[in-house]
Parts: C-alpha cells; sequence; structure tokens
C-alpha cells in the first residue's frame, strides 16, 4: 500500500506560554499544502526500512515511521513490514514532515491491517509521536491550540490564491526555535485574525519564531522581504523555518530566487 504524505505551512504562530512539561503553549493556523512524500509498507518477514530522496538526519531507529510501528505494535497484532519512504518534503524547514509521515503511515497501517481506528484513536496515536502530529491524520485547514495537538476545524480556503514554497539553504531544527523564544499572551487570538479578509493579515498574523530566526539567520528574513517585492499579498516563515511561503493573488515568476533557494510554486 502507497500513501502520499503532504507539507503544511503555519499562518501564524503565537508562542504564549511555557508549560510545566517542558513544552509551549501555542496557537497557529495550519494549512495543507501540496508537497509530498512517498511512503510504502508491504508485509515481510522482518522489520525494516529504507529510504530514498532527501538524506533524513539521524538514526534508523528514530525515524518517525518506526516508532509509529511499535507505538501501534504494543496494542495490535501486528506482522513484520518493509517500509519505503521516499523522501521529498524538505527536511528541517517548518513543514512538518516527519510528522506527516508519522501520521500517514498509522492511517495506512489502519487501512492495511484493518484495525478499525477511529479517526481521533488515530489522533490520540500520532500525539504521542509529536505535537503537530495529530493535525496530519486528517489534514484539514484547522485552528491548533496547546501544545498544537489540540484541533478545531476552520473554514479556510486559499484555493483562489497562489502560495508559493521557498526553501533558503538554511536548516533551523525545532528545539533551536523553541529555545530562543519568548513566550507572551495574545492580545489578538490568531482565532479571530484568521477569519479577517487575506489583504488585512500582513503585519497582524505573526509567526513569533521570526524574531530570533531572522537576527539568528539573515537569509530567510531576505526571503520574506524578496516575496513581498514580489508582491505576496502575506508571506511569514512556515513553523520553526527555515521554509519561507508567500499567497499571491497570480503564480510570481521566482527565477531569480531559484539560483539560492529550492522553489515550489502553487503548492
Ligand atoms: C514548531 C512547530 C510549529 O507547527 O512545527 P515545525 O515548524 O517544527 O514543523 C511545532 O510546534 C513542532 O511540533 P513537532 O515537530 O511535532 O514537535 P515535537 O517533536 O513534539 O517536539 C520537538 C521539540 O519542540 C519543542 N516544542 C514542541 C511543541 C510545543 N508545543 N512546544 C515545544 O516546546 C520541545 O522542545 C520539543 O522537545
Ligand atoms: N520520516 C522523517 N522524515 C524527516 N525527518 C524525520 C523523519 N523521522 C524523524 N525525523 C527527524 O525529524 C527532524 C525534523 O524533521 P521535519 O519534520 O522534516 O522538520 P520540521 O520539524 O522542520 O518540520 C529531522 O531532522 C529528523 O532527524
Amino acid at each position: 500500500m502507497i500513501v502520499f504524505p503532504n507539507a503544511k505551512i503555519n499562518i501564524g504562530l503565537n508562542i504564549i506560554a511555557r508549560r510545566p512539561d517542558g513544552y509551549h503553549d501555542l496557537e497557529t493556523v495550519f494549512y495543507p499544502v501540496k508537497i509530498n512524500d512517498v511512503l510504502e509498507v508491504i508485509e515481510a518477514d522482518k522489520l525494516s526500512f529504507e529510504s530514498s530522496g532527501l538524506d533524513i538526519p539521524g538514526r534508523l531507529e528514530d525515524n518517525l515511521c518506526i516508532k509509529g510501528y511499535h507505538l501501534l505494535k504494543k496494542d495490535h497484532d501486528l506482522p513484520p513490514v518493509k517500509i519505503h519512504l521516499h523522501k521529498n518534503i524538505p527536511i528541517g524547514a517548518g513543514l512538518g514532515g516527519g510528522s506527516a509521515d508519522a501520521a500517514f503511515f498509522i492511517k495506512l497501517m489502519n487501512d492495511k491491517f484493518e484495525l478499525g481506528l477511529s479517526l481521533e484513536r488515530m489522533e490520540d496515536y500520532a500525539r504521542v509521536l509529536g505535537a503537530d502530529c495529530a493535525f496530519f491524520i486528517q489534514s484539514k485547514p484547522v485552528f491548533a491550540f496547546e501544545k498544537g495537538d489540540e484541533l478545531e476545524p476552520i473554514n479556510l480556503d486559499l484555493s483562489a490564491y497562489k502560495i508559493v514554497l521557498v526553501m533558503p539553504d538554511e536548516h533551523v531544527s525545532t528545539a533551536e526555535a523553541y529555545r530562543g523564544v519568548k513566550p507572551a499572551p495574545v492580545s489578538e487570538s490568531l482565532y479571530d485574525l484568521i477569519k479577517t479578509p487575506l489583504t488585512a493579515w500582513r503585519g497582524h498574523i505573526k509567526n513569533d519564531f521570526e524574531g530570533h530566526i531572522f537576527r539568528d539567520h539573515p537569509v530567510i528574513r531576505g526571503v520574506k522581504a524578496e516575496l513581498y517585492e514580489y508582491g505576496a499579498l502575506y508571506a511569514s516563515m512556515s513553523g520553526s523555518g527555515a521554509s519561507v511561503f508567500g499567497i499571491f493573488e497570480n503564480t510570481p515568476n521566482l527565477q531569480a530566487m531559484e539560483e539560492s533557494n529550492q522553489v515550489f510554486y502553487n503548492v
């Protein structure tokens, strides 16, 4: 069985407070985008994992698909499987690629081995693997709060616009992003701001990571500024970076940016 885990962007990201468990309470909007990995699972004699495409840093046993397998195996009688992941979603990009793989792995295993798990149950499994994994079970636009794993569906349809994503040759780890941030309560909730017209988002819907990440990685700040120069109605770093998206009325020609960045059009 083959599935195609998709990436996400964060539209707005307010880091509100540090929690006693070391995590942070936040609010964000997750919006699915069309950049996909390819994940295949077949029954086999022993558990194995291999990947192609982009190199995935870290140990094999820490891959979120393998972690997902062990998590499900605790509660279900699963045979060994061979997992192949073709990695296409940029890594350390704030696009949630690893989390998407984890969630799509759970869904795939549920379908393939008829585990009978409800969406809510799969979201519970996903939460164990990472704060933003639960979103990818349904991959529909949501307002996310608490650790980013409490989800409320929202009506947000950007299909009339062109979303372009730029990935500079920089990587920011999620841990680095959280280490540098100063949590603060919000004056205007993203839950309300996201309902305002897109043309009013600039300057109001913010990503709290941008402050210190832009200071430490000026290249990323430059990408955002350039997207506005090309006419973006709204532009922001996604999540913990380093990718930056722009929302345009019409597809821009970013050929000049392609020399030093990876550009994904109409995601
Ligand atoms: C920042 C965000 C924004 O959507 O995504 P990315 O930009 O990395 O994709 C998420 O909060 C990332 O979620 P995820 O990548 O699933 O995080 P986890 O694996 O659970 O945690 C990695 C580390 O991030 C920090 N962390 C994560 C979530 C949260 N609400 N508070 C935190 O402080 C913790 O230090 C944790 O050890
Ligand atoms: N299937 C996976 N794909 C990508 N990264 C993974 C995967 N499983 C575990 N990881 C680990 O998660 C880290 C960050 O992953 P990723 O989700 O791509 O970035 P981000 O948190 O910026 O969205 C990687 O550096 C890697 O060590």
